[in-house]
């Protein structure tokens, strides 16, 4: 304070006051979003919910210009899990740890980033954003780091080196063990319905999945194919192989399957060497065509044995479809059954169509 007038150092007094007390509740508001937020995360349902939340909600609570969430994702667990959630931004996904190494390097602290650090604001937000300066934070648990979050404004004052970082850190580490919940959440949830040596759906979820597919099939009136497929003299590969091999053999005919599919496709492992797949909206031809795919694709495999050798496999399917052979799925599926017994008694190695499959091309839209 330079003036000596008692006046004009009071005012300035009051004016010093005045603008404490503003940041005091610029402060305040601060800390009342954060503990909201905070709030929301610990309690979030879902995985959409919480990308959700960190990427559309944060950004207009916190009136931000841009936020990503990268999520480490070496197994491609998450890749195969979020194109089925609704979101409306997704998270970037990485296979491996080299790009969260490029923003933190080894001090894994949350960084803030100005606009004289261009190429690492092009790295976090992409070329050409117009995030001027970020908050990077790293999503670490149980010491290791997991993925990112990072905020960005188009203002270069924002966020600069010099701000504290306090609330920020709070929020990552809440984020982390949000995360990191939601994950374990997610891996149960899909446990509980897949077949644990093949990698598709258990018989538990086909049971529940089918009957749904079932009703919606007849009420939007779609065709609806079924294929039961059973690898050939199976019994043979475990006896002359041994049951590691055949578990083998089951596990890559699972895979097989499964990447014979379109997205809305159910496959399942229906019992031992069984498998069984549903086609929604696929005629007579498309399920043939479908079904010859995966019994060449089998009978061409060389099946490769825990010890390194080389087997091979075939195996027969049975197809039915609705409409024509169904008035319920447990038909559907018996018409299937019934097919998939004459495959096998006609030589193996073949697709077999219960012979009223015929009229559902006629009888389909
Ligand atoms: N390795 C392995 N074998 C299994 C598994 N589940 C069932 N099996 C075996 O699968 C064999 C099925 O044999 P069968 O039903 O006689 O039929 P198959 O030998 O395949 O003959 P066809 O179906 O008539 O061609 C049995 O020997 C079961 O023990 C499994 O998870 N792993």
């Amino acid at each position: 304070m330079t003036s000596s007038d008692p006046q004009a150092q009071v005012q300035e007094l009051r004016r010093q006051l005045q603008s404490l007390l503003e940041a005091a509740k610029a402060n305040e508001r601060k800390l009342d979003r954060f503990d909201a937020l905070e709030r929301r995360l610990v309690a979030v349902g879902s995985m959409e919910e919480l990308v959700n939340l960190l990427l559309v909600d944060c950004r207009a609570d916190f009136n931000l210009d841009a936020a990503e969430l990268w999520l480490l994702d070496p197994d491609e667990e998450l890749r195969r899990a979020l194109p089925a959630l609704p979101m409306v931004k997704a998270p970037q996904l990485l296979d491996n740890h080299a790009p969260l190494k490029a923003l933190f390097g080894a001090a894994r602290t949350t960084r803030l980033v100005g606009a004289a650090d261009a190429p690492l604001l092009a790295q976090a937000f992409g070329e050409g954003s117009p995030v001027r300066s970020a908050a990077l934070l790293p999503l670490i648990r149980q010491g290791l780091l997991i993925g990112s979050l990072h905020f960005g404004s188009r203002d270069p004052e924002r966020y600069d080196a010099e701000s504290g970082t306090k609330f920020l850190d709070r929020l990552s580490a809440i984020a982390a063990i949000a995360i990191e919940s939601m994950l374990n959440r997610e891996r149960l949830r899909r446990a509980g319905m897949t077949d644990g040596l093949t990698g598709v759906h258990n018989r538990r979820y086909f049971d529940h999945r089918s009957l749904i597919e079932f009703s919606q099939a007849v009420r939007h009136r779609y065709p609806l194919a079924c294929l039961f497929l059973d690898i050939d003299h199976f019994k043979a590969i475990n006896d002359r192989h041994g049951h590691p091999a055949g578990d083998e053999v089951l596990r890559q005919v699972g895979g097989l399957i499964q990447r014979s599919l379109r997205t809305g496709d159910l496959a399942a492992r229906y019992g031992g060497e069984e498998f069984v797949v549903l086609l929604p909206r696929t005629d007579l031809a498309g399920a043939c065509e479908v079904a010859e795919r995966i019994r060449l694709m089998v009978q061409e495999a060389p099946f490769v044995t825990p010890e390194g050798g080389t087997l091979s496999a075939t195996l027969s399917v049975g197809l039915a479809m609705l409409p024509a052979q169904a008035t319920s799925f447990a038909e559907l599926l018996g018409a299937a059954d019934r097919a998939l017994y004459d495959a096998k008694r006609g030589g193996r190695n073949r697709t077999v169509a219960d012979e009223a499959a015929g009229d559902a091309a006629a009888a389909s839209p």
